[in-house]
């Protein structure tokens, strides 16, 4: 971890580079991958399923037998703590909808709007190095709120050409049944622009490394919405001296040990906090089994003390990150002046790791800056909102000769006329 002592706000914009590869680097190579699917389809996945997996896929989905094999694979333990997180994030996300409210503009012109799934959704979950089943119930759970008809899971099969069981378990426990054993950028292009076997859908969801991220944010240029740019995750820690260096130090490690290209940030107002979260984050690094993978994203982050919190607030702002843990005294003084970021985690006993699994928030997030413009996932990203207006005839009547003026002042008569022609019959 590379530490900063009192940097000027000059020097912020440097330290709030992401270290991952531009989308630029990436794009010749994800622009090939696309190519391959398009022209030979399941056959292209196959080819890269065993030069990017080093699988050997006899076809590109799982079978019902799978599936079946897959659920006694899985402890009941696991099972039951699926369901602690699978009834939060359900609570959670429920309350997301969105009440239809009709509303009287003028007397007689009424006015609503209703949510409507997204028809056709497929859903990413990643399994490079951890088969993410956790965010297949992140997907999953508000796809089936919405009503979302035809759901595609994608994810990457292991050199076996099998997919982990807990992911089918979980995929079965959703109802969803459509699994392609694809990952990377091959697996965005079939959901993107189907093959033979595989449905092109309307919206690709779901994190995933950076050939990942730059496919989705690639096929949105080609007409198909993705929800955000999700990729390598972050963490960012504000501690002043009343927090506990190895929570500090334990959650840092957590988002560092996704992978080497994640990026934590630890920020206090505290030079004895720097020194004492530093010491405890060696310390645990050397007992983590993913220890190379979480010293690799260690290399790319940083430390900073600033004199003050508000200081400390605004570079975190700044650097909008994906996961921001306000890891001090009174957390909600803080949490108020919380401009930018994907999820907010307040106090010490709020670890990230909570809201990646269970609390019931969506673990879903921009990463990368992009916390400046989106929003996490959530049941808005899976519905669109469709308008609707009724008019009775006194409701034109009212509202008809405002339209004609307008109409007529844009030079558009036939719009005038539209009303006009009723008004003359009413
Ligand atoms: N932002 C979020 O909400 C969020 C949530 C969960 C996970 N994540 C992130 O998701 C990522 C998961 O990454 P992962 O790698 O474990 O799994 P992944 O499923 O995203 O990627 C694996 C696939 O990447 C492709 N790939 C690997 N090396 C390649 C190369 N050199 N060229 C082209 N393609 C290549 C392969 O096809 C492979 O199947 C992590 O970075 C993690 O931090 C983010
Ligand atoms: N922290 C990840 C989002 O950046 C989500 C996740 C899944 N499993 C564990 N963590
Ligand atoms: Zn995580």
């Amino acid at each position: 971890m590379k530490t900063y002592l009192y940097p000027s706000p000059a020097e912020w914009a440097a330290l709030t580079q992401r270290p991952v590869q531009k989308l630029d680097q990436l794009r010749a190579g994800v622009q090939h991958t696309f190519d391959l699917v398009k022209e030979r389809g399941d056959a292209a996945l196959i080819e890269l399923a065993a030069k990017f997996d080093k699988a050997g896929l006899p076809s590109v989905w799982v079978t019902q037998d799978e599936v079946d094999q897959a659920i006694p694979q899985v402890s009941q333990e696991l099972k039951d703590a699926i369901e602690v997180a699978y009834a939060n994030i359900s609570k959670f996300h429920e309350a997301q909808r969105e009440p239809v409210q009709q509303i009287e503009t003028m007397p007689g012109v009424t006015c609503y709007r209703k949510s409507v799934g997204i028809q056709k959704v497929g859903l990413y979950i990643p399994g490079g190095t951890a088969p993410l089943f956790s965010t297949l119930l992140m997907l999953g759970i508000p796809a089936q709120i919405a009503g979302c008809k035809e759901i595609v899971l994608a994810t990457p099969p292991g050199a076996d050409g099998s997919i982990n069981a807990t992911i089918l378990y979980t995929a079965n426990r959703l109802g969803i049944t459509r699994i392609l054993k694809a990952g990377g950028a091959q697996a965005i292009a079939a959901l993107a622009f189907g093959t033979e076997t595989v449905p092109a859908v309307d919206k690709i969801f779901g994190p995933g490394n950076q050939y990942v991220t730059a496919a989705k944010q690639m096929v949105t240029q080609l007409g198909v919405a993705i929800d955000m740019p999700a990729g390598p995750s972050e963490v960012l820690v504000i501690a002043d001296e009343t927090a506990d260096a190895d929570f500090v130090a334990a959650d840092l490690l957590s988002q560092a040990e996704h992978g080497p290209d994640s990026q934590v940030v630890f920020v206090t107002n505290s030079e004895k906090q720097l020194k004492n979260v530093q010491e405890a984050v060696a310390r645990q690094v050397a007992e983590l089994p993913r220890q190379t993978v979480a010293e690799q994203a260690l290399n790319n982050s940083l430390g900073v003390v600033f004199s003050t919190l508000q200081e400390a607030i605004d570079f975190s702002n700044q650097y909008a990150p994906e996961h921001l843990i306000l890891a001090v005294d009174i957390p909600e003084v803080l949490a108020e002046q919380v401009t930018q970021t994907g999820s907010v985690f307040m106090g010490h006993f709020s670890p990230e790791s909570v809201g990646d699994y269970a609390s019931g928030t969506n673990h879903t997030l921009p990463t990368n800056g992009y916390a400046r413009n989106y929003s996490g996932v959530s049941l808005d990203s899976f519905v669109k909102k469709i308008t609707f207006q009724q008019l009775s005839k006194e409701g034109l009547q009212r509202i008809g000769p405002a339209v004609e003026i307008m109409a007529e002042a844009e030079g558009l008569h036939a719009h005038k006329h539209a009303v006009t022609v009723r008004l003359a019959k009413i």
